[in-house]
């Protein structure tokens, strides 16, 4: 299903677990800071509608999109408690195949983190042909990318406390 027509940021908050005593972490890409400032805001608003508290959000800041998967990496080894954290970055075509690069590095760096690590990595990282296609998913026409990933986040931190609980 594409965002094509779609609204990223509707959600039924009945169908969200509670996540009043989750922890987040939330790695945010400098590079494109129009797009990624919103879809930080995007996915810190969703946390706070959901009632998670402010002083159980963590935000670390890295240079690039690629400088996310080091980034992610730290901070799951840093800071233990967190629930879940989500990377945050805003890739948009260039002259070159400098982005098909970044995009398939980020992509495969952030899915080995979830595969070698405890806390789940959310991918909310757009790789746009153009700067309007990024602002009409960082809060604009389609939504925000960062309140979906926020849910996201919340949906994997409870998976992951049901599979702690399952597994004794
Ligand atoms: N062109 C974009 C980049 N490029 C920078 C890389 O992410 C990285 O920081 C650099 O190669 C040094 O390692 N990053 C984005 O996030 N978005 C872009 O559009
Ligand atoms: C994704 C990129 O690194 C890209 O925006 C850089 O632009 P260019 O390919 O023109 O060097």
């Amino acid at each position: 299903m594409a965002t094509e027509g779609n609204n990223l940021s509707q959600y039924d908050k009945d169908t969200i677990p509670n996540a009043k005593d989750f922890r987040f972490g939330i790695v945010v890409s400098e590079w494109n800071d129009e797009i990624t400032e919103g879809l930080f805001q995007g996915a810190f608003d969703a946390f706070i509608e959901n009632n998670v508290k402010k002083e159980n959000i963590v935000r670390w800041n890295v240079p690039g999109s690629f400088e996310l998967i080091y980034g992610c990496k730290k901070l799951q080894e840093s800071f233990e408690m967190l629930d879940a954290i989500i990377a945050v970055g805003s890739v948009i075509q260039g002259e070159t195949k400098h982005f098909d690069f970044v995009c398939e590095g980020v992509t495969q760096g952030i899915k080995d983190l979830n595969i070698q690590g405890d806390i789940p990595v959310i991918f909310c990282v757009l790789t746009d042909n153009n700067i309007e296609q990024s602002r009409a998913r960082s809060g604009g026409k389609h939504g925000n990318k960062g309140t979906e990933a926020a849910i996201a986040a919340i949906k994997m931190a409870q998976l992951r406390k049901d599979a702690k609980f399952y597994k004794g």
